[in-house]
């Protein structure tokens, strides 16, 4: 996936200016950076949702398979089953386990020869399956806040995404909750592209392949705040010898 010349607007308000990023297929990218410098922003242009928010306004591409997702034409709800995401605060439906996985096929009008294997792959894709294999049929409000995040990641992986957002998807979990999900996002990288967005430099130096880091300038006239990409790097690179102060001032903790 790449982001070209990425603008994005609230209203009048410039929230994201120019970024221009690629994000390498079976990676785990890391986006960070001070609170407002337009991470979520972003990650949510990467598969429309944005288009779900009142007085955004998108300029620029995010090519996916060298096509702009925002041409004419292209349906926001095919892209965002190719490009799914995870939020922050586990937000399963107030269905069964099963349905939960099932939902997205089913609505999405997936071709699925048997249900019952497409849910235990999925809930297996997501190390969730020994966890629940006997209670499928219960709600999903009886799971855990780490159970519910990974059983959110398993209703992704169920409409056959090849890339995944997830937009801090530990800030609500525990530190061993927090832990199964890095190691999940490990194992999925082999299979997926993983786009994510954290607060947690630590999280990001252990799972990430890659990391950009924005930050946010002020508007010397009207002193509103852009974001804007600073530096793009392999995470090592970011984390250990980064080119441009202003990351390793926010690396080193001296900033944000
Ligand atoms: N729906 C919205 N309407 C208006 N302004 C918004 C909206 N969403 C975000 N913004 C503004 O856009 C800027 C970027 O916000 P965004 O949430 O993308 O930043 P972020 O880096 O992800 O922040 P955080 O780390 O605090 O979540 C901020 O100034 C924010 O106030």
């Amino acid at each position: 996936m790449e982001a070209r010349d990425l603008n994005v607007f609230y209203g009048d308000f410039h929230a994201v200016h120019d970024v221009n990023l690629s994000y390498g297929r079976h990676e785990i990218t890391a986006m960070i950076g001070p609170s407002g410098c337009g991470k979520s922003t972003v990650l949510r242009c990467l598969n429309r949702m944005n288009d779900l928010v009142t007085g955004a306004r998108v300029e620029g591409e995010v090519l996916y398979h060298g096509q702009d997702i925002y041409q004419k034409g292209v349906d926001p709800i095919a892209v965002r089953t190719h490009i799914g995401m995870v939020f922050q605060k586990p937000n399963p439906f107030p269905k069964s386990i099963y349905d939960n996985i099932a939902y997205g096929p089913r609505v999405t009008g997936m071709k699925v020869d048997n249900m019952d294997d497409l849910v235990e792959e999925a809930l297996r894709g997501a190390a969730l399956w020994d966890e629940v294999k006997d209670k499928l049929k219960q709600s999903a409000y009886g799971l855990s806040g780490g159970q519910q995040q990974r059983l959110c990641i398993a209703r992704t992986i169920a409409t056959k995404p090849d890339v995944i957002l997830m937009d801090e998807p530990c800030s609500a979990l525990d530190p061993i909750a927090t832990a199964r999900v890095e190691d999940l996002m490990l194992e999925l990288r082999n299979q997926y592209t993983i786009i994510v967005v954290t607060h947690n430099m630590q999280q990001a130096a252990r799972v990430s392949d890659r990391t950009a880091f924005f930050t946010a300038r002020p508007d010397e006239t009207t002193g509103n705040r852009t974001g804007l990409l600073v530096e793009f790097d392999l995470t090592s690179t970011i984390f250990s010898n980064p080119h441009d102060k202003r990351t390793e001032d926010y690396i080193s903790g001296r900033f944000g």
